[in-house]
Formats: structure tokens, C-alpha cells, sequence
């Protein structure tokens, strides 16, 4: 990256689109009748979502800017049974500063806050996360309600947002009970999705639908909806524990679904796809996904995540390359 030309489409288009805070959406109602009404076209969505997926990326210098933009829209995650708090230190360095120095610089992009959009962990490393990443502004969010699953008992699922929380969380991830949306208990779904956020207080919540366990399009679209009305801020695809994790064509689904609530509501729901996501040139078609349904403003932390906990070492590796004209080992690049 030496021209101008580059250095002017990397210093503004990597930018946050928009940094206007919208209104926190406060739920609504259960509205059955909504819920009973939604369909969805599978294969129309699965049409697009090919199309998306065989779509030349962006190059060069866009591209690099693109993967810029990418970082800051990463929940930098950490769920393993073997996190220690010092894994969870050096992930929240890794947080701090993204991209190697060098790298910052030949990108001269040092005078921008290139930075995660949240480290994700476990209610245990909380603590330490909060502390690793004091004085950064950068939040931390729990995996809460008995992640992955989400079987244990329903009150310890409340109290375990309510630790988190006050262990300084400023946002959690909530999974639903897949039961509910199996069994076409929305008033259930709903119930639980209400207690949840009240449990959150201020706290941001993201609502899991662990959409490859739900068995259709049309159950993942009526538990967004059914979220939303309970006051989901995000709606989240998976826990990146399931067989089957985030894709595009659930993606589709979840933001159309999201984009109709606002319709009715008037309430931006946030949007996470997540696991499985490790690679550069995926992050980019999922990012044309958000800008070509929703637009450019889709494009920023209070409304888009990427969960991933491998995803930064490969943009990473993919801006040296940009820099360099040469690919390093993916083991230069290991944490994130
Ligand atoms: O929410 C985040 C996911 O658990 C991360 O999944 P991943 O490890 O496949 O990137």
C-alpha cells in the first residue's frame, strides 16, 4: 500500500459508516398473528445466498480497507473448556492491538482506532477480561443462560446473567431454548427471551437462535421475530457449538427478518453470524451480505459482529500480504 489513491481509500472507507447510537429496542407485545404469518422461500433464499457466495470481492486496496472495517466488527472470542486467565489476557492484548505495529504502519493507518467490537468469554474469565481491557472502551461480553445448550434450570440461567453483569459485562449472549422453537411454544420462546433482558438490565443482549438445531428457515425466522419482540438488541446464529453453524443462506433469513421488524417497530435489531467464520474472504461475503440488504450504515459494531475466534489472524495475514506481496505462516498470526 504506497499510493496516495490507496492511502485515501483506506484512511475513509474503513471507517464506521455511522457512529449514531440508535434507540435500544424494548420489545413489544407477542403478536401470534405476526408470528403464524411468517414464511420464508427457501430455495429463493438459497438462490441468493449462491449468488452472494460466487460474487467476485472486493481488491486491493478496498479490499484491505474492507478487512480493516472487518476487525473492529469482531466479537474476539474465547469458549473452550481449557481458557485460563492467561489466555484470556493475551486474547484481550491480542484486542488492544489487532494488527501488528508493523502492519499499522505500512497501512499508515496508526492515527485510527482499529479495535475489536467486543472479547467474548465465559462468565468464569469476566473478571479478567475486564481488567486486561480497563482504559480501552472496548466491551466485554458473556456467553451466558447455560451456554451452549441452554438446559440448566431456568432460574441459575437468570442469576448467571445477573453475575455476569455485575462482573462488568456489557453484553451478553443469551441461548434460547431450542425446545420452544420445536415445539411451537412462541409464548414460551417469548417468556424466556423477556426474562432475559430484564435480567440484562443495561447490558446489551444478544439472543443465540443455534439456528442448526431450529430445522427450518421458518422456525429460524419466527424465533428472530419472537426474540426481537422480547427485546433482543442482536439476534445471534449460532454458539459455533452446533454440527451446524452460521450460513448464508440463515443469514439471509435472519436479517430480513430483522429488517421486517424494524418495518413494523421502527427498531434497528443488531446482527451476529457466528462460528465457522475463520476466514478473510468469508468475512467479506458476509459483510456485501449486511451492505447489499441493509446497507453501508449495516456495516458498524452497534449493528453488525462477526463471532469468531480464528477470523483476526487470517485478515491479518491477508493485510501482510496486501502490504507485502507475501503470505507468512498462518503461525506467525495464532491468537485470534
Ligand atoms: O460466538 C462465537 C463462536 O463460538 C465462535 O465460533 P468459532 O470458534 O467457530 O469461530
Amino acid at each position: 500500500m504506497t499510493t496516495t489513491q490507496s492511502s485515501t481509500v483506506l484512511g475513509q472507507a474503513h471507517l464506521p459508516a455511522t457512529t449514531a447510537q440508535h434507540e435500544r429496542n424494548p420489545g413489544a407485545p407477542l403478536d401470534l398473528d405476526v408470528i403464524h404469518a411468517v414464511q420464508v422461500n427457501t430455495s429463493a433464499v438459497e438462490r441468493r445466498a449462491a449468488q452472494l457466495g460466487a460474487r467476485r470481492s472486493v481488491k486491493k486496496a478496498h479490499q484491505a480497507a474492507w478487512l480493516l472495517r472487518a476487525i473492529t466488527l469482531i466479537d474476539l472470542t474465547t469458549l473452550s473448556g481449557d481458557d485460563t486467565p492467561g489466555k484470556v489476557r493475551r486474547l484481550c492484548a491480542k484486542a488492544r492491538h489487532p494488527l501488528r505495529r508493523d502492519l499499522v504502519e505500512a497501512l499508515g493507518v496508526e492515527e485510527l482506532r482499529i479495535v475489536p467490537g467486543a472479547v467474548c468469554v465465559y462468565h468464569e474469565m469476566v473478571a479478567t477480561a475486564v481488567e486486561a481491557l480497563e482504559g480501552t472502551g472496548i466491551p466485554v461480553a458473556a456467553v451466558s443462560t447455560g451456554f451452549p445448550d441452554g438446559l440448566s434450570p431456568f432460574d441459575l440461567r437468570v442469576k448467571e446473567i445477573e453475575a455476569s453483569v455485575a462482573a462488568g459485562a456489557r453484553e451478553i449472549d443469551i441461548v434460547i431454548s431450542r425446545r420452544h422453537v420445536l415445539r411451537g411454544d412462541w409464548q414460551a420462546l417469548y417468556n424466556e427471551m423477556r426474562a432475559f433482558r430484564a435480567a440484562c438490565g443495561e447490558a446489551h443482549v444478544k439472543a443465540i437462535l443455534a439456528t442448526g438445531q431450529l430445522g427450518s428457515l421458518r422456525n429460524v425466522a419466527r424465533a428472530a421475530q419472537v426474540c426481537m419482540m422480547g427485546g433482543a438488541d442482536f439476534i445471534k446464529t449460532s454458539t459455533g457449538k452446533e454440527a451446524v453453524n452460521a450460513t448464508l443462506p440463515v443469514s439471509l433469513t435472519m436479517v430480513r427478518t430483522a429488517r421486517d421488524y424494524e418495518a413494523r417497530t421502527g427498531y434497528r435489531i443488531g446482527f451476529k453470524p457466528a462460528g465457522g467464520i475463520s476466514k478473510a474472504k468469508d468475512a467479506l461475503v458476509y459483510m456485501s451480505l449486511m451492505k447489499e440488504e441493509r446497507g453501508n450504515d449495516w456495516l458498524a459494531p452497534d449493528l453488525f459482529r462477526f463471532g469468531a475466534s480464528s477470523l483476526l489472524g487470517d485478515i491479518e495475514r491477508q493485510l501482510e500480504h496486501h502490504v507485502t506481496g507475501r503470505y507468512s505462516a498462518a503461525f506467525r498470526h495464532g491468537l485470534g
